[in-house]
């Protein structure tokens, strides 16, 4: 018990001292500092430190960033990859490379472990979590995805290859396997925007099925924000956004960092 104890403010204490890159990071720490009251931060807390930052430099091995091109995905998967990829970064007329209006993600199949001071609190909590999206070992079978954020327009973007495990109706993508992918980028974006949240409600249309195997966009963007209340939007359609697949709404509430905790 008192190890446990030492372990976990060993790493709070690293978690809390390292020096956070950006600004995403700047509004975690308001969270950190300045809700004290319970809340699920923890888990949003960590995914979004493994999204953002480098591994630990004790981390053994480097993380696998899913969020980077593999042999499974499709030509056009790759195409929408460099395009927003393009976007990141630019070139000036002088050849020189400036900073563009997106970004993308990095995605790693752990949040705790690869987080600063995670190690230690992994063992502490859920020492062979994996993140539900990215534990599939087999590349290309089931959610294959890069999220892209534009900090200026408030939005974000999902490129997202439906592998073959993802099946429901015949040929098509389940729509659980929607819901999650939805879920997990309009999680992404109102973590992003506010700091670490909770999904509170989620509302699906299903308007179109998606063929497996598939290509499709996921765009989210900001209704409002109230208090500790983020409201986005979300439309999953196909790459030329002719078509509509699926329309959503969801709230995210924001929440402290000691409910995981029990604190
Ligand atoms: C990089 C990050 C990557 C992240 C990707 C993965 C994303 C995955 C996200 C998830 O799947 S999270 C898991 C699924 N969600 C949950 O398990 C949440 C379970 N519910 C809760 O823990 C709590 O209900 C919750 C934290 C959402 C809210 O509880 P609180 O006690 O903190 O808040 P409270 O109940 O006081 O409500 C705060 C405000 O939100 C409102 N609210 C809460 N739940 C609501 C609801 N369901 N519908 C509408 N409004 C709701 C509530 O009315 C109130 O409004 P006002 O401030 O105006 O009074």
């Amino acid at each position: 018990m008192l190890r446990q104890g030492l372990l976990m403010a060993r790493g709070l204490c690293q978690l809390m001292s390292n020096k956070l890159s950006d600004s995403l990071h700047r509004n975690i720490m308001k969270h950190l500092n300045g809700n004290t009251r319970s809340g699920y931060a923890w888990t949003s807390l960590q995914n979004i430190r493994a999204v953002t930052m480098s591994p630990w430099p004790f981390t053994p091995s480097q993380p696998r960033d899913y969020s980077l091109p593999n042999a499974s995905w499709s030509s056009e998967m790759q195409r929408l990859y460099e395009h927003y990829n393009n976007m990141c970064e630019m070139e000036t007329e002088g050849g020189k490379k400036i900073k563009g209006a997106w970004r993308r993600l990095p995605s790693y199949n752990r949040s705790l472990k690869y987080a600063t001071g995670g190690q230690c609190l992994s063992k502490l909590l859920q020492g062979k979590a994996r993140i539900f999206t990215r534990n599939i070992e087999e590349q290309g079978a089931g959610f294959e995805y890069v999220v892209f954020i534009n900090k200026q327009e408030k939005t974000c973007v999902c490129v997202f290859q439906a592998g073959h495990l993802l099946e429901g109706p015949p040929g098509h993508v389940h729509g659980g396997a929607i819901a999650t992918i939805i879920d997990s980028v309009t999680g992404t974006h109102a973590t992003y925007l506010s700091g670490p949240v909770m999904t509170a409600n989620l509302t699906i249309n299903y308007r179109s099925p998606i063929p497996l195997g598939s290509v499709v966009l996921v765009h989210s963007s900001l209704d409002k924000t109230e208090g500790r209340k983020t409201f986005l939007s979300c439309q999953v359609t196909n790459t030329d956004g002719s078509k509509m697949h699926t329309e959503a709404t969801g709230l995210f509430v924001s929440i402290g960092v000691g409910h995981l905790l029990g604190l």
